[in-house]
């Protein structure tokens, strides 16, 4: 009998952060033994935190760059004696184009994965490199692909069709939907913890530094706000969201812009950045809201983006019984969800003031048409699962 300890080790690039967990496989079932975070790829450093408790046990300061973070992850784990118990890898890739189902990290997909970089640039370059790097610090071990767009892969024609020409699209171009593994966490909780809202219509507000909103019917989705890529849908913290394609006309035929300067513009000069002129973090932008009037401002947009995608995807649903707010902003932000809520007071949306201030699951009023809950997402968890299941099966 092998009495080894084996790890699962899954690691989740997202636009403005780093989050990897490791789980210790216990009699068939995953626990998570450790989660490091870098909250802001900005800042040098990693926090080690204990999930049980949720505390930070250690801080590990590095150099500035993703994979100088994910080698001091990994000299941790070293440390601790479980870097050799590691059995498999798992990553969020962000868009998978074709791909509907995990897949092993070989030369052969990760040449192929290349074509989709530029449809993700925030997150699909960063995600390779993590490959390529721990495909070198540890060849043996195998590393498994899951992506944020296979939750979406079956949404209706009337949702991920975009509408030109055929000549264009080649079958390619069209919706693909992003943040799917933070809604198959959402999905899995909300079954375990309110099992009779699981097969109605439930939209989850996934609002962290990337934001998006998916409407879901009988656990399936059947839209999300971001589209092609996740430039796409409401307004971000340095995303612009939809945009008139003619703004892109306008900006390479009158202003003589590259596609270069354009992509670093849209990509991190957008978005609540532009709006306010110094800070796109909406945190920040809610805490300066009482004396900044032009914080104010991009809350207040934010807020009315995100009220009209709920009020575009229960159109598309035909009603709505719950919503689900998770990410960074959604899980934590007390004030941007109470003005969501507010603002959404004519479509039967009444908030509990008290348990919204408390962060509880259940945050509308008992009895309300549609119930408002909070539920913390945990991608590295689906992750690590998806993984552990396609390198056993
Ligand atoms: N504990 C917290 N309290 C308040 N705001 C938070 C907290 N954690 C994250 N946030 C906010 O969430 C944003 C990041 O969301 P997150 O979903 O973690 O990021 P990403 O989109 O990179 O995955 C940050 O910009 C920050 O404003
Ligand atoms: C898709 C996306 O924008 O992801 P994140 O919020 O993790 O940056
Ligand atoms: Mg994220």
């Amino acid at each position: 009998m092998d009495l080894k300890p084996k790890m699962i080790f899954a690691v989740n690039c997202g636009s403005s952060s780093l989050k990897c967990a490791a789980f210790l496989l216990e009699e068939g079932a995953l626990q998570e033994r450790y989660r490091f975070v870098v909250k802001d790829l900005a800042t040098p450093e990693v926090e080690v935190r204990d999930p049980r408790t949720g505390n930070v046990i250690r801080i590990i300061s590095r150099e500035t760059d993703l994979v100088e973070a994910l080698d001091e992850i990994l000299d941790f784990l070293e440390e601790e004696g479980l870097l050799s118990a590691i059995a498999c890898i798992g990553h969020r890739m962000v868009h998978g184009g074709v791909h509907t189902a995990p897949v092993h990290a070989g030369p052969d997909i990760l040449e192929e994965l290349e074509q989709y970089a530029g449809a993700a640039p925030l997150h699909n370059p960063p995600a390779m490199a993590c490959i390529r790097y721990l495909s070198e610090r540890l060849p043996d071990v195998d590393q498994v692909i899951c992506f944020d767009t296979q939750f979406h892969h079956e949404m209706p024609a009337l949702s991920s069709r975009i509408p030109i020409s055929a000549k264009l699209t080649n079958g390619f171009i069209k919706k693909y939907g992003f943040h799917g593994l933070s809604c198959e966490s959402v999905l899995r909780q909300l079954k375990e913890t309110r099992p009779e809202l699981a097969d109605k219509k439930i939209i989850i507000a996934h609002l962290g530094n990337g934001c998006s909103l998916t409407s879901v019917v009988q656990g399936k989705s059947t839209d999300n706000t971001m589209g092609f890529t996740p430039f796409g849908g409401i307004v971000m913290s340095s995303r612009p969201g939809d945009l008139d394609p003619g703004v892109l006309f306008y900006l390479l035929k009158e202003r003589k812009a590259s596609v270069e300067e354009m992509e670093e513009l849209l990509q991190r000069e957008s978005g609540l950045k532009a709006l306010h002129g110094k800070t796109g973090d909406l945190s920040e932008l809610v805490k300066e809201s009482e004396r900044d009037a032009g914080a104010d401002f991009a809350v207040e947009y934010f807020v009315k983006s995100v009220c009209a995608a709920i009020a575009s995807l229960t159109a598309g649903m035909g009603g709505i019984d719950a919503l689900i707010f998770t990410g960074g902003i959604g899980e934590n932000n007390t004030e941007v969800r109470r003005r969501i809520a507010v603002r959404m007071g004519w479509m039967g949306f009444t908030l509990n003031e008290k348990q919204n201030a408390r962060h509880n699951d259940s945050i509308s009023e008992t009895g309300a048409p549609v119930y408002i809950g909070i539920i913390r997402t945990d991608e590295e968890k689906i992750i690590a699962e998806q993984s552990f299941k396609k390198n056993t099966g």
